[in-house]
């Protein structure tokens, strides 16, 4: 199913198998209009199996007050992963709270490999299969009340896409802009792990990854906690 959705399996589907298979984001009380996914970092402990149960815990570990929105952090463990999902939720800002860190994603100074990913106008609706059924992703009147033209694609979907047949045991990305269904992403890959999403409109995601032993393709130069 997830295969399907982004274009080919990944480390990554720990992901929303954790955070979708497990206890939901429940951000009780907000205008889910107004939410939208601003990071995400991963760390496995060991290989996902194909059949199996697990017991998934979720905490929200942090509320920053990020001035023109409140970041809200949580983070998901099993036996297998742990996750963790920043999402930045619009208007919230200016509580009083603490800011944060101001945390940096660059990429190397080097020419990075580039591929392409034309997503197709349904590319939300087949990415809903995994459990993300939040309407902001196929509901036009939500994404209107959203400020989005059209309902936009899950960001789990191009942060699959991106890192799609890759092996690596850590992760961590930003959503920097949306993505539209039917947009075509250009993919940028550094063989240190980095790597960069844009569609004609400019970036729209950044991150890097450490790769697994058994990857020939070198190490993150970043580990993050
Ligand atoms: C439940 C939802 C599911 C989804 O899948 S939604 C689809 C995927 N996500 C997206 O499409 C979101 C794409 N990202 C964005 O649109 C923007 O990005 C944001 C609206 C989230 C934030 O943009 P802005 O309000 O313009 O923020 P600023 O004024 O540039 O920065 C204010 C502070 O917020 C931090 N920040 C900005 N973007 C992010 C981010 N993506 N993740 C975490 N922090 C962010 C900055 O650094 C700074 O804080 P410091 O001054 O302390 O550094």
């Amino acid at each position: 199913m997830y295969g399907a959705a982004v274009g080919g399996y990944s480390p990554a589907f720990a992901i929303p198998l954790l955070q979708h298979g497990g206890p939901q984001l429940g951000l009780t009380g907000a205008d889910m209009t107004q939410v939208l996914h601003a990071e995400q970092s991963l760390w496995l402990r060991r290989r996902v199996p194909a059949r199996g149960s697990a017991v998934v815990t979720k905490t929200v570990t942090d509320i920053y007050d990020k001035g023109s929105g409140a970041l809200v952090v949580s983070t998901w463990e099993s036996d297998h992963a742990r996750t963790r999902s920043s999402c930045f939720i619009k208007g919230e800002g200016g509580f009083g709270g603490e800011r944060g860190e101001t945390r940096t994603f660059e990429v190397p100074d080097a020419e990075p490999d580039v591929s392409f990913f034309r997503t197709s106008p349904d590319q939300a609706l087949r990415y809903r299969e995994t459990g993300d059924v939040n309407p902001m992703h196929h509901d036009p009147e939500f994404a209107a009340r959203a400020g989005f033209g059209k309902p936009i694609l899950h960001g789990l979907c191009t942060l699959g896409i991106t890192v799609r047949g890759m092996d690596f045991t850590e992760l961590h990305a930003r959503f920097t802009a949306p993505v539209f269904p039917g947009d075509e992403l250009k993919i940028e890959h550094w063989p240190t792990g980095e790597f960069r999403t844009s569609t004609t409109a400019g970036q729209v995601l950044i991150g890097s990854v450490r790769f697994s032993e058994v990857d020939n393709r070198g190490k993150s130069a970043r580990s993050d906690s």
